[in-house]
């Protein structure tokens, strides 16, 4: 088995822009929604910071956009959106975290929308990934990918509809994780939050979710 506990950057992309979560369709204004999308971010990038074997995270994001700041106070680096869509951000966070990661470090992806992230399950997944020049964590689905990691190589990001087969084309080893890990529990829509909220969520998506003066879910964390 090659070399265990390495420590890794990861570069996490997030919208940051009012459009974000679109197919998430809660029936309320645009404005809740996207405090929601960045709820999740928050509550992402709070979780890699948390997983001992994370050096850095850097955060693709609109540097402008309200969220940018909460997520360089919780410990993020920025990287300005170059706004070429999803695929060119990740592509601009890499280039940017690459220089710097140490020739005995990991370089992963990781998407923004996993408000149920723990990190031992984080943890347990780049544990695995030190196995393989690249490796994938398939969503809940199957379909798309949440986390791409390259151990001595920097991941090729093919996000969009049906990402995971063609990161798997591409030579990311899809990772075995046991089942119910937080790592794949994404949320696009009303069900996959529903489904978050049974996980548990982080304080900032709890906190998005609870109305003033009223009683909510209660943060896992
Ligand atoms: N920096 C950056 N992040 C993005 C971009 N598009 C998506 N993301 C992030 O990538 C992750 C997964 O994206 P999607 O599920 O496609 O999110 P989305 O575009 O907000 O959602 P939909 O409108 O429902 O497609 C989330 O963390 C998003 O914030 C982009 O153009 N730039
Ligand atoms: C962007 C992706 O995922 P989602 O289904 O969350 O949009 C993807 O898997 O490439």
């Amino acid at each position: 088995m090659e070399s265990r506990e390495l420590s890794w950057t990861v570069v996490v992309p997030v919208k940051g822009t009012a459009d974000g979560k679109s197919r998430l369709d809660l029936h309320v204004p645009p404005d809740r929604r996207s405090r929601l999308a960045d709820a999740f971010a928050l509550d992402t990038v709070a979780a890699v910071l948390a997983t001992p074997t994370v050096e850095r995270v850097v955060v693709v994001t609109e540097t402008a956009a309200p969220v940018a700041e909460a997520l360089a106070t919780l410990g993020a680096d920025l990287v300005g959106d170059p706004g070429a869509g999803l695929n060119a951000a990740i592509r601009a966070g890499l280039s940017s975290a690459s220089a710097s990661v140490p020739a005995a470090g990991g370089l992963a992806v990781l998407l923004g929308d996993l408000p149920s992230l723990l990190p031992a399950d984080l943890a347990l997944a780049l544990d695995l990934a030190a196995a393989h020049p690249l490796a994938v964590v398939a969503d809940a689905e199957g379909t798309g990918t949440t986390l791409l990691a390259a151990r001595g190589a920097v991941p090729v990001p093919r996000f969009g509809a049906g990402s995971a087969a063609r990161h798997v084309e591409g030579g990311h080893v899809p990772l075995e994780l046991p089942a119910g890990t937080t790592l794949r529990r994404d949320v696009d829509t009303a069900a996959d939050l529903a489904q978050a909220l049974a996980a548990g969520v982080g304080a900032h998506t709890a906190a998005a979710l609870t109305p003033p003066a009223a009683s909510g879910p209660s943060p896992r964390r």
